[in-house]
């Protein structure tokens, strides 16, 4: 069989070189480009890549995307940054390369994947809720794209079971105490020396509190992910947001 051909975008950061040594680990993947910053997206075409994964940086992502499409080769993208402008933007491009695929996944971590599937699900028996993101201190944005992902899981899910907004008699706050606003639920970023990537969702309601907490303690605990993204994106034409749609969450 055949070998996927497969480049890296960001090969040179964190995750890129993890995802650059996963790739060339992987028996059914050939890592045939891996580019930094300045180098020339034709690569991608001169080498045959099938599959790019770009792990970049984003300011950089959509520029990326836009040549990928273009070219017909699938995406899969753990860089942060999409907004809904930005989604509506590459599935334009997408609707006009219908056998091109792209994953956006917030998070390749499979524990990440599972917190916010289960954060769905108890969206809707919680009058109160809040999300703390926790991070190494060289992250580039914030809050993380997993902890915006999942409050906009959480907030379709309250309104889905027609919840009114959570209490909150807090008047008086210094600016940022009580977190980013995303779409009602509060999500507070933690940036320090030690940690890698880690989430908690806090559920509260009368004598009760349930916890989700998911902790990446090495960048190698996002590979299964990223491999899972390279193998299923051909199969996926247009655009896939979340990893949990490979991974039959429902079966
Ligand atoms: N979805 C997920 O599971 C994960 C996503 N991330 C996200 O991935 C992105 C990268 O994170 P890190 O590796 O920690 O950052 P990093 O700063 O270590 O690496 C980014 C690399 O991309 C390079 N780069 C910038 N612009 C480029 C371009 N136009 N073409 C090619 N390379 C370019 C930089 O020179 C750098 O080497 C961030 O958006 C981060 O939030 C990080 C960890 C997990
Ligand atoms: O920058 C990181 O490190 C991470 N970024 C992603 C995010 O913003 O959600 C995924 C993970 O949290 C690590």
């Amino acid at each position: 069989m055949s070998k996927l051909r497969v480049a890296v975008l960001g090969a040179g950061g964190r995750m890129g070189s993890e995802a650059v040594r996963a790739v060339g680990a992987a028996e059914d993947m050939e890592l045939v480009a891996a580019l930094g910053r300045g180098d020339d997206l034709e690569q991608l075409v001169s080498a045959g890549a099938q599959v790019a994964v770009d792990l970049t940086h984003p300011d950089a992502v959509m520029a990326n995307l836009e040549f990928c499409v273009r070219h017909g080769i699938h995406g899969v993208v753990g860089t942060t940054g999409f907004t809904e402008e930005r989604l509506a933007q590459l599935r334009t491009w997408l609707a006009a390369s219908p056998a091109t695929g792209v994953l956006i996944a917030p998070n390749f971590g499979i524990g990440a994947v599972l917190t916010m599937h289960f954060a769905q699900q108890a969206a809707r028996f919680f009058e109160s809720v809040e999300i703390v993101e926790l991070h190494h201190p060289h992250k580039a944005d914030a809050p993380s794209g997993t902890a915006v992902r999942t409050a906009q899981l959480i907030a379709r899910a309250r309104a889905e079971a027609e919840l009114p907004a959570q209490p909150d008699a807090t008047s008086t706050a210094l600016e940022g105490a009580r977190g980013a606003d995303v779409d009602g639920v509060p999500v507070h970023a933690v940036r320090l020396r030690g940690l890698v990537a880690h989430q908690e969702v806090l559920f509260g309601d009368e004598g009760e509190i349930f916890t989700l907490r998911h902790d990446s303690m090495n960048r190698g605990s996002f590979m299964p992910g990223v491999l899972l993204g390279i193998r299923r994106v051909s199969g996926a034409p247009g655009l896939t947001l979340g990893l949990e749609h490979f991974m039959d969450l429902d079966g």
